[in-house]
């Protein structure tokens, strides 16, 4: 990559220089901020017309043309015979220079996959969606014809699919019923820099597969992990010193800036940045912005659009794109906007690898990423907001310069940069890792002694051990085999826990309520509450509450949901998310399929409301937590759970400001910012542990 380290003139000096409208801004910005906590969904509600076609196609010889223009098209013959001869092999290359969407078409070119499939995996649905459509119009094919994808409750491929781009977590998936991945002749990992869970699993699970396979004489499994920016060293030492191909250059060239000084505030020099930048380049270059989640980038997109209404430039059209929007919705990334009109995405690191968003010119890096760690002792889930490692710099950097030269202005310094470390942490080692254990023992693997490419911190194994046997999964801890349950519960595509819960219901009589309510837990927040209708939203949600808390709650907006006709307008009256609804139905569809293969009866329990509480807590019964020194009436009383945590009710639980605090609790989350919160709770009976789980209730009290 072309780095020039040429510095912008820093935020601050910028917003000097900048004449009155910028003093508005200052001032707009302050006010926003103040608000950091709110909700302003209803700047997502954009009206367009939802389309599942994208990107946009062009002409066949123009995608063709395109194609030929990429490094690896100018190498192709050398990298099939490399291909060819070597069983594992690593391929290195610069973003964008095609390792994604032409490796697997080479292959196929070439028929090197013979009878089998080639399987592509990719850490996020996005990407597996996008780059499906992408190469399917390279190839001028269907797509679930030749070319198809498969991510989590959505398979788009047919028994003619060669290519198949895929979630790492549906190949693990694939790997309980088939742990020699029969049906592919060729896997290839791709981001494995990216070392989420799945692809840390898979490269075992890979490796493992070519070895019986070899040694079986069964047709050869050929494995190809690739990436921009991995650590080489610790991947060749993995695989046997396996051959590194460096596949040099890149299309496009993209010129790195970095802030001259250091920011104190990353979104305010987000903002600064891109009205700099949009007052002076022209509206076909899109931007994309780097942020670090939701709440953040809706705060963003709302000072963007108050600014924008005064600020020179033309007018913008801003996408937000973070995992938690439903899929339609972040597709509309990829929508074209009229010409004149500039994009400005705004984006967690679901956009840093693989996607290509064509009309992407400027990328602007905070530098920052919001990350998940567990801690296995307590159970507590942390977000934290850090800064992220030089890789995901480069990667975010070469989202710019796809189909163009790009620009990608850093608003840290150079020397913050390359204080930074090289890699991110891997995931396995601040992940909670029961369902990856579950997964591997349904699929024949002995997890203590799985070859892990780096082995996860041993109290992690142990607790998530743990939880596997007193879920029932595992008949023990130490040499653990799959019990009965344990084989159903590997079958449903979420958490051991939840799938606990359904795979309870038919002795508490209450299949149906479970199975919606699991599917709404799997969904994004189905509530919409926007910055200036908050109180006319927490309004109209008092007919949902339920004095029992969350879950209940959840269920009756879920059922009123199915109840209602005009399904798009009773949300928008009732300040709910029709998007995470209508998917709440497509994941309980999934389900109940799964349930119906098992031969789960599917009852109702009617008013009978404890009975479906009762069997959340057999599914969840590590998520109990006892009110601290008696019914209290303070405002904020604390809890303390199952693993001694002290935590309080969530701001945004229906039973925050309930008096007295019920004794018990039941609770879907627990989460570390500044202080310990319960999500997603309900109130239980403090006996029903003992008569839902007594072995547990048992060590429980003893700890206590
Ligand atoms: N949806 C798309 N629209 C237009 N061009 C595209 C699209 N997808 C890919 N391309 C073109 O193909 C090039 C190669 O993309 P590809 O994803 O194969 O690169 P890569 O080497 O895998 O990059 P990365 O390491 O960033 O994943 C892009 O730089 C772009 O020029």
């Amino acid at each position: 990559m072309d780095s020039k380290y040429a510095a912008i003139g820093g935020v601050n000096e910028l917003r000097k220089k900048a004449a009155n409208v910028d003093n508005i801004k200052v001032k707009k910005l302050k006010l926003c901020k103040e608000n950091a906590q709110a909700n302003i969904h209803v700047l997502q509600n954009g009206k367009e017309k939802q389309t599942k076609v994208l990107p946009k196609i062009v002409s066949s010889e123009d995608i063709q043309e395109a194609r030929r223009k990429l490094p690896v098209y100018s190498v192709r013959g050398r990298l099939i015979e490399e291909i060819k001869k070597h069983q594992t092999m690593i391929l290195i290359g610069e973003t964008g220079s095609g390792k994604t969407t032409q490796i697997p078409q080479l292959i196929h070119e070439y028929r090197l996959e013979g009878n089998g499939a080639i399987a592509i995996t990719q850490p996020r649905r996005v990407a597996a969606i996008t780059i499906a459509f992408r190469v399917a119009a390279e190839m001028n094919t269907e797509i679930g014809a030749i070319v198809g994808y498969c991510v989590r409750f959505e398979d788009v491929t047919s028994i003619k699919t060669k290519v198949k781009y895929m979630t790492d977590g549906m190949l693990l998936r694939e790997a309980i019923l088939d742990p020699l991945l029969k049906r592919y002749s060729i896997v290839i990992l791709d981001e494995a820099h990216e070392r989420t869970v799945s692809t840390d699993v898979l490269f075992g699970i890979v490796k493992l597969a070519q070895k019986e396979r070899n040694e079986k004489k069964l047709n050869p499994l050929k494995v190809i992990i690739m990436s921009a920016t991995m650590d080489v060293d610790t991947f060749r030492q993995y695989y046997d010193n396996c051959p590194v191909i460096y596949l040099e250059g890149r299309t496009y060239p993209v010129t790195i800036y970095h802030s001259k000084m250091k920011q104190e505030d990353y979104q305010y020099a987000a903002v600064c940045t891109i009205f700099q930048l949009h007052a002076t380049t022209p509206s076909s270059h899109d931007f994309l912005v780097f942020l670090t989640g939701q709440e953040e980038i809706e705060t963003v997109m709302y000072n963007i659009k108050q600014i924008a209404k005064e600020a020179p430039g033309p007018p913008i059209r801003v996408c937000p794109l973070y995992a938690g929007l439903p899929a339609q919705k972040q597709l509309q990334v990829w929508k074209d906007t009229p010409p004149g009109m500039r994009k400005i995405i705004l984006a967690t690191n679901i956009a840093e690898a693989s996607v290509t968003i064509p009309t992407i010119k400027c990328v602007i890096d905070t530098g920052v990423v919001k990350e998940r760690t567990w801690c296995g002792a307590s159970g507590a889930e942390r977000l934290r907001v850090s800064t992220c490692s030089q890789a995901a710099g480069w990667q975010r950097a070469g989202r710019a310069g796809r189909t163009a030269a790009g620009a990608a202005y850093r608003l840290y310094t150079a020397a913050d940069f390359a204080a930074r470390p090289l890699h991110a942490t891997p995931e396995i080692a601040r992940c909670p890792l029961a369902p990856t254990i579950l997964l591997l023992i349904a699929a024949g693997i002995e997890p203590n002694t799985f070859p892990l490419i780096e082995t996860p911190p041993l109290d992690s194994v142990k607790s998530s051990l743990l939880l596997l046997k007193e879920l029932g999964a595992i008949d023990n801890d130490v040499n653990p085999k799959l019990t009965t349950l344990g084989k159903k519960m590997s079958m449903f595509p979420i958490d051991p826990k939840y799938a606990k819960v359904l795979l309870s219901a038919p002795e508490y009589n209450c299949l149906e309520e479970a199975l919606s309510l699991v599917a709404v837990l799997s969904s994004e927040n189905i509530f919409y509450s926007p910055m200036h209708k908050r109180e006319e939203a927490f309004k109209v949600k008092q007919k949902f509450i339920s004095p029992l808390g969350d879950h209940l709650t959840l269920l009756n907006v879920y059922k009123a949901f199915c109840k209602a006709t005009l399904k798009k307008q009773w949300c928008k009256e009732n300040f709910l998310n029709h998007k995470n609804l209508s998917y709440a139905c497509e994941v309980r569809q999934q389900l109940l399929t799964v349930c119906q293969r098992l031969n789960l009866s599917v009852s109702s329990c009617g008013p009978a409301t404890d009975q479906l509480l009762k069997c959340l807590l057999s599914g969840l019964f590590t998520n109990c937590a006892w009110l601290r020194g008696g019914p209290g009436m303070a405002a904020g009383a604390r809890y303390v759970t199952g693993a001694g945590a002290a935590a309080s009710v969530h701001p945004a639980s229906v039973l925050h400001a309930v008096r007295p605090s019920p004794p018990a609790l039941l609770y879907s989350e627990m989460l570390h910012t500044r202080r310990t919160y319960l999500l997603t709770v309900s109130v239980i009976q403090p006996q029903w542990l003992h008569q839902v789980a007594p072995e547990y209730a048992r060590r429980c009290r003893a700890s206590r």
